[in-house]
């Protein structure tokens, strides 16, 4: 199954629209992949909190339009990151969406862990509180978004509910970057899974974003990592891989149903 990681970067001079249009000239140039993947909050751009009212959209706006049209005619997966949602009380959140070959929107899933180090994500937008997981014709898949990376409970559920692969959009600073490859390789080893992970490139005022997406596959192996500009990262995978690595080396089935009875 071949998949390509559309490593994307946001710069404050360019306005969403133009970045809609040069992105979509981009994923229209992506030629056999089954799933594409985009990073968090590409077209606002992460960084540009100030705009983030002004740029918030709903699931029928431009980012998702574009996208919905792009999946139809090449009929693809194509998990487009995130948006900014604007929901009808006024609240927004940070929402990630993976649309199916016929353009509907097939998983919703709102950031839970809202980002406050360094960032305004944590004031501005409200965190979710579901956490689908999505049967698919290559997988039971799951899409969490960038700082959810550091959370191993999420990770735990995700893996309980049935995960095996799960989709990563991000725009992780390039100052952590060794987290990043970090989390990504440790959550593909400890749950058995394939990790997604697809970055935001270039610099938004005045932040410089990680880029190196890359692709872990379920026995800890980077099949695929990008460098830090933009980038479309091609991969092919096997889904199958899950099942075998979990026969082979069956670590989930050892896992304690609860660690909170030990007693101390
Ligand atoms: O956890 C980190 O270091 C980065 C998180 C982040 O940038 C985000 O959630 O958008």
């Amino acid at each position: 199954m071949k998949i390509a990681l559309v490593q994307v970067a946001s710069p404050d001079s360019e306005t969403r629209e133009e970045r809609i249009d040069r992105v979509e000239a981009t994923l229209r140039d992506i030629k056999g992949a089954e799933l594409i993947v985009l990073p968090e909050l590409w077209s606002a751009g992460y960084f540009h909190f100030d705009e983030y009212q002004a740029l918030a959209e709903t699931l029928t706006g431009p980012t998702v339009s574009m996208c919905a049209r792009v999946a139809a005619d090449l009929g693809v997966h194509l998990h487009l990151g995130s948006i900014i949602e604007a929901h009808e009380d006024g609240r927004l959140s940070n929402t990630s969406i993976l649309l199916g070959p016929d353009g509907s929107v097939v998983h919703t899933y709102r950031k839970v862990h809202v980002f406050g180090y360094k960032s305004k994500e944590a004031s501005l937008l409200t965190a979710g509180s579901s956490l689908p997981v999505v049967q698919l014709p290559f997988g039971a898949v799951a899409g969490i978004t960038c700082y959810d990376l550091r959370f191993p409970g999420l990770w735990m559920e995700l893996s309980t509910r049935g995960a095996e692969i799960v989709i990563v959009p991000a725009a992780w600073p390039a100052a952590r970057r060794e987290h990043w490859r970090l989390l990504t390789t440790a959550r593909a080893v400890e749950h058995q899974i394939f990790v997604i992970a697809c970055n935001a490139a270039g610099s938004q005022e005045g932040a410089e974003l990680g880029g190196h997406s890359r692709v872990v596959d379920p026995a800890g192996k980077v099949i695929a990592e990008a460098d830090s500009g933009e980038a479309v990262l091609m991969v092919d995978i096997d889904p199958q891989q899950v099942n075998a690595v979990r026969t082979e080396f069956p670590v989930i089935g050892d896992r304690l149903a609860a660690y909170d009875t030990l007693t101390v």
